[in-house]
């Protein structure tokens, strides 16, 4: 069992907070990652909680203990960097095997493990090689070794596969996923990379300037965003300005109910949640181009007042340049001051925006 219990943590390097009173709890067996942009705090509450950087206030607590002011030798944690700092006058079995002599575990047992740990892995046979003779992702895969081997009750992994291809890093983070169910561990991921976090994640923690924007599932998080910032940072999302005057947002070409108090919002709408209509009438949106991507058509899409907007169609829906087009919108969600303001129905509910390019209300029409 390995819980995880962070209260009010915060870290400031003297110049502002890093990390800004982020509190959390990470079940046992929970995959959690930290998804955010540069600079957004995640390495730093990471490296709280592996105890390589001391916090300037708050509490870490790992099954009841408090952890916060343990060095990371005393913490039930072990942590994989983005640069995996394997020894290089070491072979890959001397690597792994490293703590375990530090801990005074004898030969055999120290064999035992470190061999399972490498099958764990998928480098079965590869302890005799000399780690530079490895590739990149072969490295990264000693030091994930390097860090199990120790049984730690919570691994914590810092971009683990940032410096490899695209198509490594996917397949690394499935085997990374596989040994995690396998093994139950708690493990906090930290990634700048929206499909690794919906990919892997049990729950996902968006982080923004130090501070938690969501904590929630990832379908919660891609459906229900809290926040713009949110909205925005997950998958692609159409944002439209407007303002809204007695219940109703007045833009030429979105005429939509929305029972919020008079001012301007942020509409917010995915591409999958605009079906397009021909209109024959003048003015309006019209097509600016179409991308085939074989399973969906992209189609993007100028509004009057000079937005641009995305909607993804059927594969055999063929919109042509400068069509003029009427947008249908399923669930949107309105911002104002970073704050969700209002939801509309989910997608398969009732169409709460329906627009024609003359502004007639459709819905209502
Ligand atoms: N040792 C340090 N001294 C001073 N400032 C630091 C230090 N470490 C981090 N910071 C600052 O703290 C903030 C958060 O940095 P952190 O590395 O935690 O962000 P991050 O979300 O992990 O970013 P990235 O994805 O680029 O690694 C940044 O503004 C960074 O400049």
């Amino acid at each position: 069992m390995a819980r995880l219990t962070i209260k009010d943590i915060s870290k400031s390097f003297g110049t502002g907070f890093a990390v800004d009173s982020v509190s959390l709890d990470v079940e046992d067996g929970e995959l959690v990652c930290l998804l955010g942009p540069s600079g957004s705090g995640k390495s730093t509450l990471l490296r709280m909680i592996g105890g390589f950087e001391t916090p300037t206030a708050g509490t870490i607590s790992i099954d009841g203990r408090d952890v916060t002011r343990l060095p990371p030798e005393k913490r039930p944690t072990g942590m994989v960097f983005q640069s995996h700092a394997l020894w290089t006058h070491m072979n890959v079995f001397q690597n792994i095997a490293f703590g375990l002599k530090l801990r005074g575990l004898p030969r055999a047992a120290i064999a035992e493990k470190v061999e399972g740990a490498l099958a764990l892995v998928g480098l079965a046979g590869y302890g005799g090689r000399m780690t530079a003779q490895l590739s990149g992702g072969q490295q990264q895969r000693v030091a994930l070794a390097r860090s199990l081997v120790l049984e730690p009750k919570i691994l914590l992994l810092d971009e683990p596969f940032a410096s490899l291809d695209q198509h490594l890093r996917e397949r690394l983070r499935e085997e990374v996923k596989d040994i995690q169910t396998r093994l139950g561990i708690t493990t906090l991921f930290v990634t700048h990379g929206q499909d690794e976090a919906l990919a892997l994640a049990d729950r996902i923690v968006v982080m923004r300037d130090g501070r938690t924007e969501q904590i929630a599932g990832p379908s919660e998080i891609y459906r229900h965003p809290k926040t713009e910032f949110v909205a925005g940072f997950i998958g692609s999302m159409n944002f439209v300005r407007h303002e809204v005057r007695g219940g109703r947002v007045q833009h030429p070409d979105l005429t939509l109910a929305l029972p919020v108090p008079d001012g301007e919002v942020v509409l917010a709408f995915r591409p999958e949640a605009v079906s397009l209509g021909g209109a024959p009438l003048a003015g309006g949106a019209s097509v600016h181009r179409g991308i085939d991507f074989g399973t969906h058509r992209m189609i993007d899409i100028d509004l009057s007042d000079g937005s641009r907007v995305k909607a993804m169609v059927p594969p055999a829906e063929d919109w042509q340049k400068d069509q003029r087009v009427a947008l249908t919108i399923g669930a949107c969600f309105a911002f104002r001051d970073n704050r969700l303001i209002h939801e509309s129905a989910t997608a398969g509910g009732p169409s709460p925006a329906i627009a024609a390019p003359d502004g007639r209300d459709l819905a209502h029409a």
